[in-house]
Protein backbone atom coordinates (compact mmCIF):
# COMPACT_ATOMS: atom_id res chain seq x y z
CA UNK A 1 0.00 0.00 0.00
CA UNK A 2 2.80 2.46 1.08
CA UNK A 3 4.23 1.71 -2.62
CA UNK A 4 1.03 3.13 -4.27
CA UNK A 5 1.20 6.38 -2.24
CA UNK A 6 5.10 6.96 -3.22
CA UNK A 7 4.31 6.02 -6.77
CA UNK A 8 1.44 8.87 -6.83
CA UNK A 9 4.07 11.07 -4.83
CA UNK A 10 6.76 10.91 -7.32
CA UNK A 11 4.34 11.51 -10.75
CA UNK A 12 2.73 14.36 -8.86
CA UNK A 13 2.89 16.46 -5.38
CA UNK A 14 -0.82 17.60 -5.99
CA UNK A 15 -2.05 14.55 -6.70
CA UNK A 16 -5.74 13.86 -4.56
CA UNK A 17 -4.93 11.72 -1.90
CA UNK A 18 -7.42 8.70 -2.03
CA UNK A 19 -8.42 9.88 2.10
CA UNK A 20 -11.95 7.13 1.33
CA UNK A 21 -12.77 5.29 -1.30
CA UNK A 22 -15.84 2.31 -1.88
CA UNK A 23 -14.29 -0.86 -2.93
CA UNK A 24 -16.28 -3.67 -4.39
CA UNK A 25 -14.71 -7.02 -2.94
CA UNK A 26 -15.73 -10.81 -3.76
CA UNK A 27 -16.96 -10.99 0.21
CA UNK A 28 -18.95 -7.51 -0.47
CA UNK A 29 -18.38 -3.66 -0.17
CA UNK A 30 -15.92 -2.16 1.85
CA UNK A 31 -15.24 1.14 2.55
CA UNK A 32 -11.55 1.63 2.88
CA UNK A 33 -10.04 4.81 4.25
CA UNK A 34 -6.48 6.15 4.69
CA UNK A 35 -5.44 5.64 8.38
CA UNK A 36 -4.12 9.31 9.29
CA UNK A 37 -3.39 7.78 12.82
CA UNK A 38 -0.36 6.64 11.87
CA UNK A 39 0.51 10.08 9.12
CA UNK A 40 3.19 11.15 8.60
CA UNK A 41 5.17 8.14 9.34
CA UNK A 42 3.22 5.58 7.42
CA UNK A 43 0.37 6.06 4.95
CA UNK A 44 -1.59 2.68 6.14
CA UNK A 45 -5.09 2.40 4.94
CA UNK A 46 -8.04 0.75 7.24
CA UNK A 47 -10.53 -1.60 5.36
CA UNK A 48 -13.72 -1.61 7.52
CA UNK A 49 -16.52 -3.99 6.43
CA UNK A 50 -19.38 -3.25 8.46
CA UNK A 51 -20.66 -0.16 10.84
CA UNK A 52 -18.83 -0.66 13.90
CA UNK A 53 -15.42 -0.67 12.38
CA UNK A 54 -16.35 2.66 10.32
CA UNK A 55 -17.80 3.59 13.94
CA UNK A 56 -14.30 2.64 15.36
CA UNK A 57 -12.29 4.61 12.69
CA UNK A 58 -14.47 7.82 13.84
CA UNK A 59 -13.41 7.37 17.31
CA UNK A 60 -9.86 7.09 16.98
CA UNK A 61 -9.42 9.54 14.87
CA UNK A 62 -8.33 7.43 11.89
CA UNK A 63 -11.00 9.05 9.93
CA UNK A 64 -11.44 13.00 11.29
CA UNK A 65 -12.39 16.28 10.20
CA UNK A 66 -15.43 18.08 9.62
CA UNK A 67 -16.29 17.44 6.11
CA UNK A 68 -14.92 14.21 5.56
CA UNK A 69 -16.96 12.95 8.86
CA UNK A 70 -20.01 13.77 6.93
CA UNK A 71 -19.09 12.34 3.89
CA UNK A 72 -17.66 8.79 6.02
CA UNK A 73 -21.36 8.99 7.92
CA UNK A 74 -22.97 8.98 4.28
CA UNK A 75 -20.76 5.84 3.32
CA UNK A 76 -21.46 3.89 6.52
CA UNK A 77 -25.04 4.06 6.00
CA UNK A 78 -24.46 2.91 2.20
CA UNK A 79 -22.37 0.37 4.31
CA UNK A 80 -24.69 -1.15 6.52
CA UNK A 81 -27.70 -0.98 3.56
CA UNK A 82 -25.31 -3.25 1.14
CA UNK A 83 -24.39 -5.56 3.71
CA UNK A 84 -28.27 -6.21 4.82
CA UNK A 85 -27.64 -4.81 8.41
CA UNK A 86 -30.04 -2.78 10.65
CA UNK A 87 -29.64 0.56 8.56
CA UNK A 88 -31.96 2.74 11.08
CA UNK A 89 -29.57 1.59 13.63
CA UNK A 90 -26.40 1.60 12.16
CA UNK A 91 -26.89 5.49 10.83
CA UNK A 92 -28.08 6.08 14.84
CA UNK A 93 -24.56 4.47 16.00
CA UNK A 94 -22.66 6.61 12.98
CA UNK A 95 -24.14 9.90 14.03
CA UNK A 96 -23.18 9.24 17.54
CA UNK A 97 -19.87 8.41 17.28
CA UNK A 98 -18.61 11.81 17.74
CA UNK A 99 -20.53 14.88 19.16
CA UNK A 100 -19.40 18.10 18.16
CA UNK A 101 -18.85 18.12 13.99
CA UNK A 102 -22.10 18.67 12.64
CA UNK A 103 -21.22 17.42 9.13
CA UNK A 104 -21.15 13.83 10.55
CA UNK A 105 -25.18 14.00 11.98
CA UNK A 106 -25.74 15.73 8.28
CA UNK A 107 -24.34 13.02 5.91
CA UNK A 108 -25.46 10.10 7.72
CA UNK A 109 -29.25 11.86 7.80
CA UNK A 110 -28.64 12.88 4.29
CA UNK A 111 -27.48 9.09 3.05
CA UNK A 112 -30.28 7.18 5.74
CA UNK A 113 -33.20 9.66 3.75
CA UNK A 114 -32.06 8.45 0.62
CA UNK A 115 -32.35 4.67 1.96
CA UNK A 116 -36.03 5.93 3.11
CA UNK A 117 -37.36 7.13 0.19
CA UNK A 118 -36.33 4.43 -2.07
CA UNK A 119 -36.97 1.41 0.56
CA UNK A 120 -40.92 0.59 -1.43
CA UNK A 121 -38.42 -0.32 -4.26
CA UNK A 122 -36.54 -3.12 -2.41
CA UNK A 123 -34.08 -3.16 0.23
CA UNK A 124 -31.30 -3.30 -2.96
CA UNK A 125 -32.75 -0.10 -4.75
CA UNK A 126 -32.72 1.45 -1.88
CA UNK A 127 -28.97 0.43 -0.62
CA UNK A 128 -27.97 1.89 -4.16
CA UNK A 129 -29.96 5.64 -3.47
CA UNK A 130 -27.78 5.24 -0.08
CA UNK A 131 -24.85 4.60 -2.20
CA UNK A 132 -25.49 7.75 -4.51
CA UNK A 133 -26.24 9.97 -2.17
CA UNK A 134 -22.94 9.69 -0.15
CA UNK A 135 -21.07 9.66 -3.99
CA UNK A 136 -23.10 12.81 -4.22
CA UNK A 137 -21.96 14.61 -0.84
CA UNK A 138 -18.73 13.45 -1.49
CA UNK A 139 -18.41 15.32 -5.30
CA UNK A 140 -20.67 18.58 -4.13
CA UNK A 141 -17.88 18.56 -0.95
CA UNK A 142 -15.08 18.90 -3.27
CA UNK A 143 -16.78 21.18 -5.44
CA UNK A 144 -17.66 23.34 -2.54
CA UNK A 145 -13.78 23.17 -1.51
CA UNK A 146 -12.60 24.74 -4.61
CA UNK A 147 -15.70 27.52 -4.66
CA UNK A 148 -14.49 28.72 -0.72
CA UNK A 149 -10.79 28.23 -1.80
CA UNK A 150 -11.88 31.12 -4.19
CA UNK A 151 -13.96 33.39 -1.65
CA UNK A 152 -11.59 32.68 0.47
CA UNK A 153 -8.57 34.29 -1.55
CA UNK A 154 -10.92 37.28 -2.47
CA UNK A 155 -11.28 37.79 1.18
CA UNK A 156 -7.82 37.98 1.91
CA UNK A 157 -6.52 40.25 -0.97
CA UNK A 158 -9.13 42.72 -0.05
CA UNK A 159 -8.66 42.53 4.06
CA UNK A 160 -4.95 42.84 3.68
CA UNK A 161 -4.67 44.93 0.26
CA UNK A 162 -2.76 42.68 -2.15
CA UNK A 163 0.75 41.61 -1.23
CA UNK A 164 2.12 38.36 0.27
CA UNK A 165 -0.04 37.12 3.23
CA UNK A 166 1.65 35.40 6.28
CA UNK A 167 -0.91 32.94 7.31
CA UNK A 168 -1.58 30.91 10.79
CA UNK A 169 -3.55 28.20 10.94
CA UNK A 170 -4.80 25.47 13.24
CA UNK A 171 -5.32 22.06 13.11
CA UNK A 172 -5.85 20.20 9.89
CA UNK A 173 -8.36 21.58 7.14
CA UNK A 174 -6.67 20.39 4.12
CA UNK A 175 -7.44 17.40 1.57
CA UNK A 176 -7.28 14.98 4.42
CA UNK A 177 -10.64 16.38 5.59
CA UNK A 178 -12.10 16.88 2.06
CA UNK A 179 -13.42 15.58 -0.74
CA UNK A 180 -11.44 18.43 -2.42
CA UNK A 181 -8.47 20.49 -1.25
CA UNK A 182 -10.37 21.30 1.91
CA UNK A 183 -11.54 24.41 3.72
CA UNK A 184 -8.95 26.62 5.66
CA UNK A 185 -6.18 25.17 3.94
CA UNK A 186 -7.43 24.89 0.48
CA UNK A 187 -7.63 28.98 0.71
CA UNK A 188 -4.34 28.83 1.39
CA UNK A 189 -3.36 26.68 -0.90
CA UNK A 190 -5.04 29.01 -3.59
CA UNK A 191 -2.80 31.78 -2.17
CA UNK A 192 0.44 29.93 -2.71
CA UNK A 193 -0.39 29.23 -6.39
CA UNK A 194 -1.51 32.39 -7.03
CA UNK A 195 1.85 33.33 -5.85
CA UNK A 196 0.51 35.30 -2.54
CA UNK A 197 1.55 33.30 0.21
CA UNK A 198 4.91 34.01 2.25
CA UNK A 199 4.35 31.88 4.72
CA UNK A 200 1.75 29.51 6.10
CA UNK A 201 2.85 29.20 10.28
CA UNK A 202 1.38 25.41 10.98
CA UNK A 203 0.09 25.18 14.93
CA UNK A 204 1.31 21.79 16.43
CA UNK A 205 -2.22 21.46 18.18
CA UNK A 206 -2.11 19.80 21.22
CA UNK A 207 -2.72 17.07 22.23
CA UNK A 208 -3.19 14.68 19.21
CA UNK A 209 -0.72 17.05 16.73
CA UNK A 210 -3.15 17.22 13.90
CA UNK A 211 -1.46 20.35 12.35
CA UNK A 212 2.97 18.72 13.37
CA UNK A 213 1.42 15.66 11.55
CA UNK A 214 -1.17 16.37 9.15
CA UNK A 215 -0.95 20.17 7.84
CA UNK A 216 2.82 19.72 7.80
CA UNK A 217 2.89 16.78 6.20
CA UNK A 218 0.30 18.28 3.25
CA UNK A 219 2.13 21.97 3.47
CA UNK A 220 5.18 20.02 2.56
CA UNK A 221 3.32 17.88 -0.13
CA UNK A 222 2.53 21.06 -1.75
CA UNK A 223 5.55 22.77 -1.48
CA UNK A 224 4.35 25.64 0.39
CA UNK A 225 6.71 28.13 2.85
CA UNK A 226 6.01 26.32 5.86
CA UNK A 227 6.44 26.81 9.79
CA UNK A 228 5.32 24.72 12.92
CA UNK A 229 5.49 25.94 16.02
CA UNK A 230 3.42 25.12 19.67
CA UNK A 231 0.59 26.62 19.88
CA UNK A 232 1.62 28.66 23.02
CA UNK A 233 4.40 30.26 20.73
CA UNK A 234 1.41 32.22 18.99
CA UNK A 235 1.47 34.89 21.38
CA UNK A 236 5.09 35.93 20.74
CA UNK A 237 4.54 35.22 17.24
CA UNK A 238 1.67 38.16 17.11
CA UNK A 239 3.45 40.26 19.33
CA UNK A 240 6.54 40.26 16.57
CA UNK A 241 3.64 41.56 13.94
CA UNK A 242 4.49 37.73 11.85
CA UNK A 243 0.39 37.20 11.54
CA UNK A 244 -1.42 38.83 8.93
CA UNK A 245 -4.69 36.53 8.91
CA UNK A 246 -5.45 33.63 11.17
CA UNK A 247 -7.35 30.76 8.52
CA UNK A 248 -9.25 27.76 10.67
CA UNK A 249 -12.01 25.35 9.78
CA UNK A 250 -14.91 24.78 11.73
CA UNK A 251 -16.91 21.54 13.47
CA UNK A 252 -20.02 23.34 14.07
CA UNK A 253 -21.18 26.97 13.40
CA UNK A 254 -23.92 27.72 15.29
CA UNK A 255 -27.22 29.94 14.10
CA UNK A 256 -25.66 33.32 15.75
CA UNK A 257 -22.14 32.59 13.76
CA UNK A 258 -20.71 31.03 17.00
CA UNK A 259 -17.78 28.54 15.95
CA UNK A 260 -16.77 25.07 17.45
CA UNK A 261 -13.47 24.16 16.37
CA UNK A 262 -10.28 22.37 17.36
CA UNK A 263 -9.03 23.34 21.11
CA UNK A 264 -6.83 26.10 20.84
CA UNK A 265 -9.02 27.99 18.06
CA UNK A 266 -10.50 30.37 20.75
CA UNK A 267 -6.99 31.60 22.16
CA UNK A 268 -6.20 32.85 18.67
CA UNK A 269 -9.19 34.57 18.33
CA UNK A 270 -8.74 36.36 21.48
CA UNK A 271 -5.12 37.17 20.07
CA UNK A 272 -6.01 38.33 16.75
CA UNK A 273 -8.88 40.90 18.19
CA UNK A 274 -5.68 42.07 20.40
CA UNK A 275 -3.54 42.51 17.89
CA UNK A 276 -6.34 43.86 14.97
CA UNK A 277 -5.60 40.92 12.75
CA UNK A 278 -8.24 39.42 10.60
CA UNK A 279 -9.61 35.83 12.03
CA UNK A 280 -11.18 34.15 9.66
CA UNK A 281 -13.40 30.49 9.60
CA UNK A 282 -13.74 28.80 6.15
CA UNK A 283 -16.03 25.77 6.20
CA UNK A 284 -19.00 24.28 4.45
CA UNK A 285 -22.59 25.62 4.26
CA UNK A 286 -23.02 21.87 5.62
CA UNK A 287 -21.16 23.04 8.79
CA UNK A 288 -23.70 25.58 9.46
CA UNK A 289 -26.10 23.97 12.15
CA UNK A 290 -29.29 26.11 11.89
CA UNK A 291 -30.87 24.28 15.10
CA UNK A 292 -27.83 24.97 17.01
CA UNK A 293 -29.19 28.72 18.54
CA UNK A 294 -25.52 29.88 19.88
CA UNK A 295 -22.12 28.50 21.04
CA UNK A 296 -23.09 27.16 24.93
CA UNK A 297 -25.67 24.82 22.73
CA UNK A 298 -22.43 22.93 20.99
CA UNK A 299 -21.91 19.96 22.54
CA UNK A 300 -17.95 19.74 23.22
CA UNK A 301 -16.57 16.27 22.67
CA UNK A 302 -14.68 16.00 25.62
CA UNK A 303 -11.25 12.62 25.47
CA UNK A 304 -9.61 10.36 27.46
CA UNK A 305 -6.91 11.82 30.10
CA UNK A 306 -4.24 10.08 28.17
CA UNK A 307 -4.43 12.11 25.15
CA UNK A 308 -2.70 14.22 27.26
CA UNK A 309 -0.76 12.54 30.07
CA UNK A 310 0.88 10.56 27.55
CA UNK A 311 2.63 10.70 24.39
CA UNK A 312 0.24 10.19 20.78
CA UNK A 313 -0.90 6.85 20.07
CA UNK A 314 -0.51 6.10 24.00
CA UNK A 315 3.23 6.13 24.33
CA UNK A 316 5.68 7.30 26.99
CA UNK A 317 3.74 8.69 29.59
CA UNK A 318 4.42 12.66 29.97
CA UNK A 319 3.02 12.83 33.69
CA UNK A 320 2.59 10.77 37.03
CA UNK A 321 0.65 7.86 36.54
CA UNK A 322 -2.61 8.91 38.29
CA UNK A 323 -2.93 12.39 37.51
CA UNK A 324 -6.12 13.65 36.10
CA UNK A 325 -6.41 16.08 32.18
CA UNK A 326 -9.06 18.50 31.36
CA UNK A 327 -9.21 17.65 27.40
CA UNK A 328 -12.11 19.09 25.39
CA UNK A 329 -11.52 18.31 21.71
CA UNK A 330 -12.67 21.53 20.41
CA UNK A 331 -13.78 24.97 22.05
CA UNK A 332 -16.19 27.96 20.82
CA UNK A 333 -15.39 31.19 20.02
CA UNK A 334 -18.42 34.08 20.12
CA UNK A 335 -19.21 35.54 16.82
CA UNK A 336 -17.96 38.87 17.58
CA UNK A 337 -14.39 37.59 17.73
CA UNK A 338 -15.11 36.22 14.31
CA UNK A 339 -14.00 38.78 11.26
CA UNK A 340 -15.79 36.63 8.67
CA UNK A 341 -16.69 33.20 7.59
CA UNK A 342 -16.09 32.04 4.45
CA UNK A 343 -18.27 28.82 2.55
CA UNK A 344 -19.00 27.84 -0.83
CA UNK A 345 -22.19 30.47 -0.82
CA UNK A 346 -19.55 33.46 -0.14
CA UNK A 347 -18.32 34.94 2.76
CA UNK A 348 -20.45 37.31 5.87
CA UNK A 349 -19.42 39.04 9.02
CA UNK A 350 -21.55 37.04 11.25
CA UNK A 351 -22.29 39.98 13.73
CA UNK A 352 -23.62 42.45 10.34
CA UNK A 353 -26.00 41.46 7.58
CA UNK A 354 -28.28 38.73 7.63
CA UNK A 355 -25.19 36.42 9.15
CA UNK A 356 -24.49 32.94 8.86
CA UNK A 357 -28.30 32.08 8.57
CA UNK A 358 -28.20 34.10 4.63
CA UNK A 359 -25.31 31.92 3.52
CA UNK A 360 -26.91 28.39 5.25
CA UNK A 361 -30.77 30.12 3.39
CA UNK A 362 -28.63 30.60 0.09
CA UNK A 363 -27.36 26.93 0.11
CA UNK A 364 -31.04 25.87 0.86
CA UNK A 365 -32.00 27.23 -2.71
CA UNK A 366 -34.40 29.87 -1.17
CA UNK A 367 -32.47 33.43 -0.57
CA UNK A 368 -35.11 35.48 1.25
CA UNK A 369 -35.54 32.62 3.90
C1 LIG B 1 -12.24 21.36 7.72
S1 LIG B 1 -11.86 20.61 9.08
C2 LIG B 1 -12.43 21.66 10.37
C3 LIG B 1 -12.33 20.96 11.64
O1 LIG B 1 -12.96 19.71 11.54
C4 LIG B 1 -10.87 20.79 12.09
O2 LIG B 1 -10.30 22.06 12.25
C5 LIG B 1 -10.89 20.07 13.38
O3 LIG B 1 -11.06 20.67 14.42
C6 LIG B 1 -10.79 18.60 13.33
O4 LIG B 1 -10.75 18.02 14.60
P1 LIG B 1 -10.50 16.46 14.74
O5 LIG B 1 -10.64 16.20 16.21
O6 LIG B 1 -9.12 16.19 14.24
O7 LIG B 1 -11.56 15.77 13.93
Amino acid sequence: MADHYARRRAGDEQTRLPVLRWEESADGPLLVLLDQTRLPGEEAETVCADVPAVVAAIRSLAVRGAPLLGITGAYGVALAAARGADVEAAASRLAQARPTAVNLRYGTELALDAYRSAVAGGVEQAAGAALAAARDLHREDAAASARMAGHGLELLDELLSGGEHRILTHCNTGALVSGGEGTAFAVALAAHRAGRLRRLWVDETRPLLQGARLTAWEAARSGMPYTLLTDNAAGSLFAAGEVDAILIGADRIAANGAVANKVGSYPLAVLARYHHVPFIVVAPTTTIDPVTPDGPAIEVEQRAADEVTRLPGGGRPLAPGGTTAYNPAFDVTPPELVTAIVTEEGAVCPVTGDGVMGLWRRSQGSVGG
